[in-house]
């Protein structure tokens, strides 16, 4: 086989961070836990592809895939399977894991049992490699409503993790020293698909999850989010802001759902003691997102790779700041370590019209396509199409609380971020599974 005209050996890419620093871990020491992990393990499971295109061609093909695409990011070692793909029945057969990155050997003193509900989604199986590669024993629960087994197939089968297919509107028996409650849609679509559900979710699935906290003394982390502030009057936003919520929108099962939730994890707090941490996550993207989620950065990504053009809804004025994933869980470990037990906003102070961020991600895809030599038909076009209901008209976070009692800022750039996130869904591309 001919390599592809897009095979040269690269330099590979530095990630330099908003000081311009390179960065080469994640995590940091801080409150007694250590969370630092090399990027290059972290990236080796989820920047590359998961199988092969064909049987007779896995070595060159796929190591000319991961050249093309990833090597300038990735110079790890694999740790995943490659399972092959057949056009021709177009079947796959899947491979069984020869070896799992390393994870650290912690004494029992130190090693917890942690349970991870919606492990499988997008934040979750992020927080689970972190978890994992620091040596805790980790237990996901998730009902595969939105979250995907794939997010964190390269764990199954180590003796330090278990995933179970269960629901957190049922109760769930296990003994743990830490819950992260993350176990809820998301994206808008995906949240008002069926809104009493996700409403139901959000206020049963907590109330279980803090009722084994109160049974376990587990100390418990609730992922909540900067929907509770609905369509802000304030800005930037701090904790102390109580919102502006419509109740009857479309948007209510989900920010009157994070809000009942809150109210429920404080009243645990006040009545019974539970040990408790609340993470207002603002808007994060990163690899392993649904491309096909509806949220706006998979979405812009996803359609100018493909050469579609970008849908802005409204006039494009509305704004959002954008957060990396890997400072978000750096950011959830350390809450979860703190001794903070007000809710603590997560997020990356850098805001962007959606207008100008649809050009920003153009440039960022087109960049991409250039350095690995991709011709493009044309240019993608930005389309106007109407706003949702209710679509806040600004968010932006304020940190001062995160710094403060966390000495925790954003480090990604939303740039580097993206530029990253682009190369995942190029590889994806190259699978042929997006
Ligand atoms: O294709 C698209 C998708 C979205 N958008 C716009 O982009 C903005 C961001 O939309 P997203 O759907 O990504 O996310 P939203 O900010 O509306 O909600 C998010 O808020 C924080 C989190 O808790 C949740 O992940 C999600 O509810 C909105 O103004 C939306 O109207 C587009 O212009 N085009």
């Amino acid at each position: 086989m001919s390599p592809p005209a897009n095979d040269m050996p690269a330099a590979p890419i530095k990630t330099l961070d908003k000081d311009g620093k390179e960065i080469t871990t994640v995590g940091f020491q801080r409150f007694g836990f250590d969370s630092e992990v090399p990027l290059d393990v972290l990236r080796s499971l989820y920047l590359r592809p998961h199988y092969v295109l064909k049987a007779n061609e896995l070595e060159s093909l796929s190591s000319a895939i991961e050249e093309s695409s990833n090597a300038q990011f990735t110079q790890g070692a694999a740790y995943q399977s490659k399972s092959i793909y057949h056009p021709d029945t177009k079947g796959i057969s899947y491979t069984t894991l020869s070896r799992f990155p390393p994870v650290k050997l912690l004494p029992p003193s130190e090693r917890k049992r942690i349970l991870v509900t919606g492990g499988a989604g997008f934040v979750g199986s992020h927080l689970v490699d972190r978890l994992m590669i620091l040596g805790h024993e980790i237990t996901v629960i998730d009902n595969f409503f939105t979250g995907s087994k794939t997010t964190v197939s390269h764990w199954i089968g180590h003796p330090n993790f278990e995933m179970v297919r269960h629901d957190v509107v049922e109760p769930f028996m296990i003994e743990c020293d830490q819950i992260y409650h993350l176990a809820c849609p998301a994206s808008p679509p995906h949240y008002q698909f069926n809104a009493v559900k996700t409403i139901k979710t959000s206020f049963m699935g907590t109330l279980n999850m803090l009722g084994l906290a109160k049974r376990t003394k587990a100390r418990f982390l609730i992922s909540s989010t900067s929907e509770v502030y609905g369509d802000p009057e304030v800005h930037p936003q701090t904790e102390d802001y109580w919102g502006h919520v419509n109740p009857i929108g479309p948007r209510a099962c989900y920010d009157e759902g994070k809000r009942v939730a809150e109210t429920l994890t404080y009243g645990f707090q006040r009545q019974d003691g539970v040990d408790v941490r609340v993470a207002r996550i603002f808007n994060t993207y990163g690899p392993r997102m649904n491309p096909y989620d509806g949220r706006v950065v998979s979405n812009f990504i996803v359609q100018a790779l493909k050469g579609e053009d970008m849908t802005v809804y409204g006039d494009g004025t509305q704004t959002r700041s954008f957060q990396y994933i890997h400072d978000l869980v750096d950011g959830m470990i350390a809450l979860m370590n703190s001794d903070e037990s007000r809710p603590v906003n997560i997020g990356n102070g850098d805001e962007f019209t959606i207008g100008d961020f649809a050009k920003l991600v153009r440039e960022i895809v087109e960049k991409v396509q250039d350095e690995d030599g991709v011709k493009r038909a044309r240019r993608v076009e930005i389309k106007y199409e109407p706003i949702p209901t209710d679509d806040p008209q600004k968010r932006r976070p304020d940190t001062t609380r995160a710094k403060q009692s966390l000495q925790w800022q954003p480090r990604w750039t939303v740039r580097m971020g993206l530029e990253e996130m682009v190369r995942y869904y190029k590889a994806k591309m190259a699978e042929g599974s997006l």
